[in-house]
């Protein structure tokens, strides 16, 4: 989408004060930065990373310097707009990774974006905000992270945010009764519901419901499984997206202990003089110690000096790829990238978990504006527009709010769940010999210990044509369903390939490589052609499938679709980085600490052990909460 001047205008107002403010904190001088020395540095300007600055800097006493490779998104409409949502993806604001192809799958390579903008992926995500079950959050503590379980979390993550209960009338429209105690009150990030209700969204529960799928209004309670509609990161004063930048760090900007600088890459860690002979000592529990890191920023180099701690949150691809440059890894990957050894940890970069989803889009009765309406109906589009710029209800306020979790039997019915359990289990005890094997017996436990109530694939629909095959005609209108696989057994890795930080590192997800993950994925497809999308509520007004369409209509013809076109990331890498013991694939302690250092931690995504049922943005924020008291308190 092309900038839009006129709503620059309207946030001028907030843009002058702002911008102001900012100047303070938002250093543009390499140099300068890297003359001072601060008590935190923190690399990368990310979701996780701007809530710790935030945090760390709040009582005055330390002072933080945050160094981020992207630019600053401030006031893009791209960023800010709602209904814009996946329109920066492929921008300067994306890394655009790619996956590696795989010979053994046959998995084509997949698009990964993630953010490289000061707010991270924060900036560029579909803003859902959303929480998985307690048992999910209450597993991390079980596989050895003490104190990291749905009590801490669900007090973080309420913590990042301030929610806006909906008026009585848009409840009665989204078929909801809102409890607000399960959102925070007092938090930086601005949540609530999307005040533009489309047809799509009012069916979704009834449609749900229709199937069996019982309504659940407090989705973000402990408990998500069943249909329900779930809120987004909305600022409701001017209709923008509340991210980590707008929400953790515009606002604190003014700070004299807190600098950022943007556009500066962090391409290592540096260690105290005496590293070698830390190495050889660290059987004797002797470790490293960081001194600060190295960077580079407009083509020159620099290096930056952290009093107290190094703390990594580039997230869950670049956040094993700066250990990896600076170390810390497996010896082998290390020196083939022609990267001397530190510290030996061969977890590093692996455990990698996700998210996949599949789509199936269908064209509408003429009549029924969707996302789609903005690119082919220009009538239709400067209306809402105007209504946009007046801050009135707009479709470019719409988000994705149809969301629904649902557990195994569910979607397949008890006796042929009850098979699948046992082909996960199989897989399971085929992996036994792997160091991160405790998490997914932890998944096998999610099964058989919670069949009823522990979320395995997740239902979206979404106004418009959001397929990643195809492609949507002029003059016409779409909604698209997504079944999105929660557990998968699946673990993949990312490691550098090259000593540079700026090229991409190897990323393997390795998708589909078990039965369960690629069974499961068809029957979550099958469900929403065969029986989401035959609700009287949807089909009542849709005409046709466009995708898979046709000439996809058999499993072994879905299997080839998803190992194709068929499957895209749903963006929630996690675990390459996992807190864990050691000796059970962890690269940081409890305290998110890695291990055999004094001074380096991890705060991200990437810590997260084992995979939740949820979108990982109101988690990652409750992760960097938690960080705050814990570094503040130690
Ligand atoms: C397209 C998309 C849609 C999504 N939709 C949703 C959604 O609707 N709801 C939801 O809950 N989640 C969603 N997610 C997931 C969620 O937004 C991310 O998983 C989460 O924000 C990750 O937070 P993080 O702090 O781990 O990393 P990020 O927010 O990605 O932050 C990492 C930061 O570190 C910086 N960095 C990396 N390397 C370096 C370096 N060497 N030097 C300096 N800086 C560096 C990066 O540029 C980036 O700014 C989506 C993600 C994407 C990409």
């Amino acid at each position: 989408a092309p900038a839009d001047p006129s709503f620059e205008a309207r946030l001028a107002v907030r843009s002058k004060v702002d911008q102001v403010i900012a100047q303070r904190s938002l250093v543009t001088d390499a140099g300068k930065f890297s003359q001072k020395s601060y008590d935190y540095v923190i690399v990368g300007a990310g979701t996780a990373g701007l809530a710790l600055a935030a945090r760390l800097s709040e009582n005055g006493k330390h002072s933080v310097g945050v160094l981020e490779a992207g630019p600053t998104g401030f006031n893009d409409p791209i960023i800010d707009i709602p209904g814009q949502f996946g329109a920066d993806l492929g921008t300067k604001y994306d890394y655009n990774y790619t996956t590696d192809a795989n010979s053994q799958t046959g998995v084509t390579p997949k698009g990964w974006p993630r953010g490289h903008v000061v707010g991270g992926s924060s900036a560029l995500n579909f803003l859902v905000v959303d929480a998985a079950s307690e048992a999910e959050y209450n597993a991390w503590e079980e596989l050895g992270n003490k104190g990291w379980n749905w009590e801490s979390m669900d007090k973080y993550m309420k913590k990042s945010e301030t929610f806006t209960t909906p008026s009585q009338e848009d409840q009665g429209k989204l078929n909801i009764e809102v409890n607000p105690d399960n959102y925070g009150s007092n938090g930086p990030i601005q949540v609530t519901f999307p005040d533009y209700i489309s047809k799509q969204v009012q069916n979704w529960i009834p449609a749900l419901e229709s199937l069996g799928i019982p309504r659940n209004n407090e989705p973000l309670g402990g408990k998500n499984t069943g249909a329900s509609v779930q809120p987004s990161d909305i600022n409701l004063a001017n209709h923008t997206r509340s991210y980590s930048a707008p929400a953790y760090f515009y606002p604190n900007s003014a700070r004299n202990n807190l600098a950022l600088l943007a556009n500066a890459r962090v391409d290592k860690i540096n260690w105290t003089p005496l590293s070698k002979v830390r190495s050889w000592l660290h059987k004797l529990g002797v470790k490293q110690r960081a001194t600060g890191v190295n960077f580079t920023s407009g083509g020159k180099s620099y290096t930056v000096k952290a009093k107290r701690e190094v703390i990594i949150s580039g997230g869950a691809v670049n956040s094993p790829q700066i250990l990896e440059l600076s170390g810390v890894g497996n010896p082998s990957i290390l020196k083939q990238a022609g990267i001397q050894p530190v510290i030996q940890n061969n977890n590093v970069g692996e455990n990698l978990q996700d998210h996949t989803y599949s789509y199936a889009a269908y064209e509408l009765q003429p009549g029924n504006p969707t996302l789609d309406s903005l690119r082919w109906n220009t009538t239709f589009a400067a209306e809402q527009k105007a209504l946009y710029q007046q801050n009135k209800v707009s479709i470019l306020g719409e988000t994705v709010p149809s969301i629904a979790y649902i557990t195994l039997r569910t979607l397949l019915g008890e006796s042929k769940a009850n098979q699948y359990v046992e082909t996960a289990k199989s897989y399971v005890q085929s992996q036994s010999n792997k160091a991160y094997a405790s998490t997914l017996n932890k998944q096998l436990e999610f099964l058989q210990k919670y069949p009823d109530t522990l979320s395995q694939m997740e239902l979206i629909g979404i106004d418009g044509f959001f397929a990643g095959a195809g492609a949507p005609e002029n003059n016409k209108n779409y909604v698209t369903f997504l079944s999105a696989s929660q557990h998968l057994l699946a673990r993949g890795s990312v490691h550098i390939k090259s000593k540079s930080a700026g090229a991409a590192p190897s990323i393997q997800p390795n998708y589909y490589n078990n039965d369960f993950d690629l069974n499961l994925a068809v029957q979550g497809l099958q469900y929403l052609r065969n029986k989401v999308s035959k609700t009287q509520q949807y089909s009542s007004y849709i005409t046709k499938e466009v995708v898979p369409g046709s000439n996809y209509t058999t499993d072994a013809q879905l299997k080839d679709f998803l190992k194709g076109m068929g499957t895209t990331t749903e963006y929630h890498p996690i675990g390459s980085v996992s807190m864990l013991p050691q000796n059970k694939g962890g690269v940081v302690d409890a305290n998110l600490r890695v291990y055999q250092t004094e001074n380096v931690r991890v705060v991200d995504a990437s810590i997260m052990p084992v995979h939740i049922s949820a979108h990982i943005m109101r988690t990652t924020y409750g992760i960097a909460e938690k960080a705050a008291d814990l570094i503040l308190g130690a």
